[in-house]
């Protein structure tokens, strides 16, 4: 990591200018490639969050993933608090990635069924071999209080839970190393409606407390408009529209945001 990143100052987090991704396709004789994500360029700036929208399949997880450096566009940059992530070397990428983390719709599902919390919410500090045990300790329990899970929990193991009390722990450990910027891929669609709202509520007041920056993505334009400062709309891997969330919802420019808009039962 060189300087620029501990200087940079602009309220800009993320930066992603021209960024396409082309995926090859097919065996060793015909090949073709597909284009997910097509000439797209945005900013999230601290503070705020960006929704992505979009029908199945225009590109919102792979926009995403490039976002915080898990798969490499094809073209154009990605720049993170002023560091061009796509020129990092492996290991400064790594390292790097710290400030950026990831929130699956099935994140819960990755959880280690046989980890009580506490060793769960541990284990971020234990992989980057970050403080004493008695830190790590205290830091945990700190974060279930964050994602709103009682102390006397800390002894339960991971299966014991609910999938929106798993979800928190997902949650909790991606706020663990403090990212700055977290892409957040359809993070409640796998929840019951009912435990939908809670989560997102959740979500919306730790994203306010810390001042983070996040890409979120949804297909379900209400909880978009909920949880959104800016919104981006993907149409075949390109961006059709984007602006302010109130504007884009009030005031749609676009054919195809009016017909998502049109589509979405739950406004
Ligand atoms: N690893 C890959 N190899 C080949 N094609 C891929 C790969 N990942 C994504 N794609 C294709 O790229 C396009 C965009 O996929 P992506 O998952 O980003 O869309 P999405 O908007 O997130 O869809 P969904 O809402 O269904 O998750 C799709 O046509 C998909 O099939």
């Amino acid at each position: 990591m060189n300087h620029n990143s501990e200087q940079h100052t602009s309220r800009e987090v993320l930066r992603l200018s021209s960024v396409t991704k082309e995926f090859q396709l097919g065996g060793t004789f015909r090949k073709t490639k597909h284009v997910a994500v097509k000439n797209a360029s945005l900013t999230v700036e601290r503070n705020q969050v960006l929704g992505l929208v979009g029908e199945s399949g225009s590109g919102k997880s792979t926009l995403g993933r490039i976002a915080i450096g898990l798969i490499k566009p094809t073209s154009g940059s990605v720049t993170v608090l002023g560091e061009d992530i796509s020129a990092l070397k492996p290991e400064a990428l790594r390292l790097f990635r710290r400030k950026m983390q990831m929130i699956f719709q099935d994140s819960s599902n990755s959880l280690n069924p046989r980890m009580t919390l506490q060793e769960l919410l541990e284990e971020p500090f234990r992989v980057q071999n970050l403080y004493s045990p008695a830190d790590r300790h205290q830091r945990a329990r700190a974060l279930a209080d964050e994602v709103q899970l009682a102390e006397s929990w800390l002894g339960r193991l991971a299966h014991e839970f609910s999938g929106g009390q798993r979800q928190r722990i997902s949650i909790a450990r991606g706020l663990a190393l403090e990212p700055e910027l977290i892409v957040a891929d359809e993070p409640v669609s796998a929840l019951d409606v009912s435990v939908q709202a809670r989560v997102l509520n959740l979500l919306k007041d730790i994203q306010e407390a810390r001042n983070l920056s996040m890409i979120f993505v949804s297909h379900d334009m209400a909880v978009v408009e909920f949880m959104s400062d800016q919104v981006a709309v993907l149409y075949q891997g390109e961006i059709v529209e984007s602006g302010p969330a109130r504007r884009i919802f009030a005031q749609p420019s676009n054919p195809y945001t009016r017909i998502l808009l049109e589509s979405a039962p739950s406004l």
